[in-house]
């Protein structure tokens, strides 16, 4: 983990004039130390009851230091039972800040948070003899997490294993899935702090029982996150986190809603896959808010190359295009990001502990799966360009081969709009989709998001509904090879992951967005496919 200091350095100096005014409205208002005392008056009205019971993650640092020796124990025990591999099932804030801690400790955890049937065969052909899965839902009722739990508790029995002894369960008191564990008597049931939600829970036992199961020294996490905490509650216009919420509302206020966030040696692997759901669904909603895109460096474009709709963030040092700086270890910059993003909404007007706009597309997919028929997809592409079967929703041209649907779609990108890259595919083994944001960004000069399904729908997904309504939406689905299916459930997984993608779309259209699904009847050729498109199109 990164050793820098803590701080946000705004280097834009026209940016840093706009932030100032704002960073002492924040200041002279007391807003950070009423933040770090919880204080649920300071989004207005309308969002205080929310608030009331959503912010114990500011004394966090202090409240999940008895975590410690549990998570310890249970990694011995484990351990000396010969049970080193970690799997994690969860979506959004139950899994996102698990797989930044291990990825940056460099310990390995193996996180599902997909649909993708091939994605889940390959993590249960793992060695399960060594294998314990961390079940996380605050909620209890997610489908994703509970199709996972269904089918490895289905594994472990199948392989002769007592199921019950390799399931650990972190939950919220008095969830379905702390019911559940008592029920079946799963080997440990963490329960969460309830006045904690999802993308601000990543030093909670969400974030830290996976990550320290897995064998990331969490304890330092809980220093770096103490090390800043007086800090951050200083209302003062240099506290780090008003700095970095006047100049996102400073850049908002002047029309760039995008922020960029690239990565510049921070030492932190994956921290705007993080980031990036704290913003989004935290500030993503009545029809304002700021857009994440997470990019792959500083020379990548959407940052190198960013217009006057979006703020380039780095995450470490100051390099290429940055206009805004943050640095310091993993556990101080969970904070300090809570902290701004809350602040942040108190600046551009929004509830930051909702997100209204999350659950139509899960009611859209439900539908679907109650109804097999639909589901089947007794709609015909529009088009079919050799692998690529082509489908649009009203108003999106499908005319010619693909290049050409394609050349039509980026040219009707709203002014200043945004285009999401949405690919419901294995995000292991068709990693190399992810290189379309970057050829599409850099071809349409259009900031271009790019989100594994149904992973960003807990994520980004509420921003794309709930935001400014501006952006184009580029599905991408593939063939299911072997398709696995859910215990004592009607569907298959591929069914479900289905059902994801054409449930977010339709409710996408409903918002008047253009949606674009292309459907890769062979993943590999039709991706070669698509990459060959996209060249072309935007020649
Ligand atoms: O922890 P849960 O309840 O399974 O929810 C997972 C994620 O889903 C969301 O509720 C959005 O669907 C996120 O806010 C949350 O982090």
């Amino acid at each position: 983990m990164s050793g820098d200091e803590t701080g946000v350095v705004i280097v834009d100096a026209e940016l840093a004039e706009k932030a100032a005014p704002l960073a002492q409205r924040l200041a002279a208002d007391g807003a950070a130390a009423k933040l770090a005392a919880q204080d649920p008056t300071l989004w207005g009205p309308d969002a205080e009851s929310e608030a009331s019971i959503r912010l114990s993650w500011t004394t966090l640092h202090k409240s999940s230091r008895p975590l410690i020796g549990e998570i310890e124990a249970l990694r011995a025990e484990l351990r000396s039972e010969g049970v080193d591999r970690v799997v994690l099932a969860g979506m959004g804030g139950s899994s996102l800040a698990p797989e930044v801690i291990t990825a940056t400790a460099g310990v390995p955890l193996t996180v599902l948070d997909t649909t993708d049937p091939g994605q889940v065969a390959d993590a249960l052909a793992g060695d399960l003899e060594r294998t314990v899965i961390v079940v996380s839902s605050k909620s209890g009722g997610t489908v994703e997490t509970d199709s996972h739990r269904r089918i490895f508790a289905k594994a472990f029995a199948d392989a002769g294993i007592d199921a019950a002894r390799r399931i650990v369960v972190v939950t919220d008191p008095g969830s379905p899935f702390s019911e559940l564990a008592e029920k079946e008597g799963y080997r440990k049931t963490f329960l969460a702090d309830p006045h904690v939600g999802g993308r601000y829970s990543a030093l909670t036992a969400f974030g830290l029982v996976p990550a320290g199961l897995a064998g990331a020294d969490v304890a330092r996490l809980l220093d770096q996150a103490a090390s800043v905490a007086e800090t951050l509650a200083e209302d003062t216009a240099e506290n780090p986190a008003v700095q970095l919420a006047a100049a996102w509302a400073a850049a908002h206020e002047a029309g760039a809603e995008k922020v960029v966030l690239a990565d510049t040696g921070s030492g932190i692997k994956g921290f705007p896959d993080w980031a990036e759901q704290l913003i989004a669904e935290s500030t993503g909603k009545l029809g304002t808010g700021l857009l994440p895109v997470a990019v792959e460096g500083p020379d990548a474009p959407g940052f190198a190359d960013h217009g006057k709709d979006a703020t380039a963030v780095a995450i470490g040092a100051p390099e290429g295009a940055a206009q805004v700086s943050v640095t310091g270890p993993l556990g101080a910059q969970f904070l300090m990001w809570e902290f701004a993003t809350a602040l942040a909404g108190r600046l551009i007007g929004i509830n930051p502990f909702d997100q209204p706009d999350v659950e139509a597309a899960k009611k859209a997919a439900r539908a679907l799966l109650d109804d097999p028929e639909k589901l089947k997809g007794g709609e015909a592409p529009a088009t079919v360009d050799g692998a690529v079967e082509v489908f649009g929703s009203e108003g999106v041209s499908t005319d010619g081969k693909l290049a050409d649907v394609l050349r039509a779609f980026f040219g009707s990108v709203a002014d200043g709009g945004y285009i999401a890259v949405q690919a419901y595919l294995d995000r292991l083994d068709d990693a190399s989709t992810s290189l379309l944001r970057t050829e599409i960004a850099k071809r349409t000069g259009v900031q271009t998001t790019f989100g594994w399904g149904p992973r960003f729908l807990h994520s980004t997904g509420q921003y794309h509904k709930g935001g400014h309504q501006n952006g184009s939406f580029l599905q991408i689905t593939g063939a299911v090879g072997e398709d696995l299916s859910v215990p004592d459930r009607p569907y298959t997984l591929g069914q479900l992951q289905h059902a994801q993608a054409l449930g977010d779309g339709q409710v996408l259209a409903e918002h008047g967005r253009p949606v674009l699904r292309l459907h890769l009847t062979d993943r590999a050729a039709g991706l070669a496919e698509l990459v060959r498109a996209v060249q072309e199109a935007a020649q």
